[in-house]
């Protein structure tokens, strides 16, 4: 395998560009407490630039460089669009990534002075790993700087079998999702020592025997254990290669060796995942542009040929489209009307039908052949 040269650790570097951390994991795992943790971490000199983008957040606990609820107004975008809490934060994150080019830019920048930049994004999961906003984020990063995939897990959850299978799964979804260098946390080792999930990781057995051992929870010969061990031989591949490990937000524990795994994993994505990202981003430029030439050549005239930016900035009646967008299906009627369908109005005037009968019996022939007289 190919050599990769090593990153700079020059601060003046201006082409240098900082180690994006996409910190994501579920609920409650430490995502905020352990990006808290990083910010108070100097390498190098310098401490990491930092991003929220959880727009939902009531304060963010560390000195955030760039931060969404800057931009974006939760709060204001569910009142104004009559949303819920978890289609405000998916609103609102749908806004502030039409923006992202800028905010690569901001990021680009850093790096002369920063070597990492952290990213903490909302609490739920699934706000940013299936959302068209997240891979908007997530693409337009790793086009640019060298990107990585952080997954917190909450260790303490995850001693039952099942939830440490969910919590597998869930990664392992997001790595071949993002194809991303990698790497799993495994939080809150100051409570429960990571020792047992690595080892159920490397060996089969053993995880087969603490879903054995778990009968009384979910494990045993439950629906939910039984589907863990036939998902723990699919994993087997994803566990090879994954770089995992432990720490605790709360007392910095680990933080040296997730540094460490850092680094390799930046090296990585120079070598390895790179020169695709660049393919795709070239890809996908030459299908656009070849898409908006077929555009204008099956039109024609300049007459039929739709303006793209009108397409894109406008709709009828002069909204922007992002008020379309924005509006949410139930907004402007109660919960009551749901299921119920409008019925067009009839307009079976006497007089119609009339008229209607006379154009029937003029231009219609008998044999209701349709032809004109
Ligand atoms: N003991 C211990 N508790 C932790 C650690 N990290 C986080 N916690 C606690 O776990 C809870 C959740 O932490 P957060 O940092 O808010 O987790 P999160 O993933 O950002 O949460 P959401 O964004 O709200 O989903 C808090 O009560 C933290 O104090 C840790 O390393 N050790």
């Amino acid at each position: 395998m190919a050599e990769a040269e090593p990153l700079s650790t020059s601060t003046q570097d201006a082409s240098r560009k900082p180690v994006c951390l996409i910190i994501l994991g579920m609920a409650g795992a430490g995502k905020t407490s352990f990006s808290r943790r990083l910010a108070t971490k100097i390498v190098d000199g310098s401490r990491p630039y930092l991003v929220n983008l959880d727009p939902a957040c009531r304060e963010v606990p560390f000195p955030a460089n760039i931060d969404i609820r800057d931009t974006v107004n939760y709060k204001e975008v569910m009142k104004q669009y009559g949303l819920g809490p978890n289609g405000g934060i998916v609103t609102a994150l749908n806004l502030f990534s039409t923006k992202f080019g800028q905010v690569v830019e901001l990021i680009e920048k850093a790096g002369q002075k920063h070597k990492y930049c952290v990213i903490d994004t909302p609490g739920q999961i699934e706000v940013f790993t299936w959302s068209a906003s997240g891979t908007i984020v997530t693409e337009t990063l790793a086009a640019s700087c060298p990107t990585v995939v952080v997954y917190v897990m909450d260790t303490v959850r995850s001693v039952s079998p099942v939830t440490f299978m969910s919590n597998m799964l869930y990664a392992c979804s997001i790595l071949y999702k993002t194809r991303l260098p990698f790497i799993v946390v495994m939080n809150k080792i100051d409570v429960v020592d990571n020792a047992y999930a690595v080892e159920w990781m490397r060996d089969f057995e053993s995880f087969q025997d603490a879903l054995d051992a778990d009968g009384d929870g979910e494990g045993g010969t439950s629906y939910a254990g039984n589907l863990s061990r036939s998902m723990a031989l699919a994993l087997d591949e994803f566990y090879r290669d994954l770089k995992c490990c432990g720490v605790s937000a709360h007392t910095g524990q680990g933080l040296d060796e997730f540094i460490t795994l850092v680094d390799e994993a930046a090296l990585e994505y120079e070598r390895d995942y790179k020169a695709d990202w660049l393919k795709m981003r070239a890809e996908k430029m030459e299908e656009e542009t070849k898409k908006s030439e077929e555009l204008k050549m099956d039109k024609g005239t300049e007459d039929t040929v739709i303006s793209k930016s009108r397409l894109i900035t406008e709709v009828r009646g002069g909204r922007e489209i992002a008020d379309m967008y924005l509006k949410h299906p139930g907004d402007g009627s109660s919960s009551e009307d749901e299921g119920t369908e409008t019925m067009p109005v009839e307009d079976d005037k006497p007089e119609d039908v009339m008229m209607f009968q006379e154009f029937y019996k003029k231009h219609i022939k008998p044999n209701n052949s349709g032809s004109h007289p």
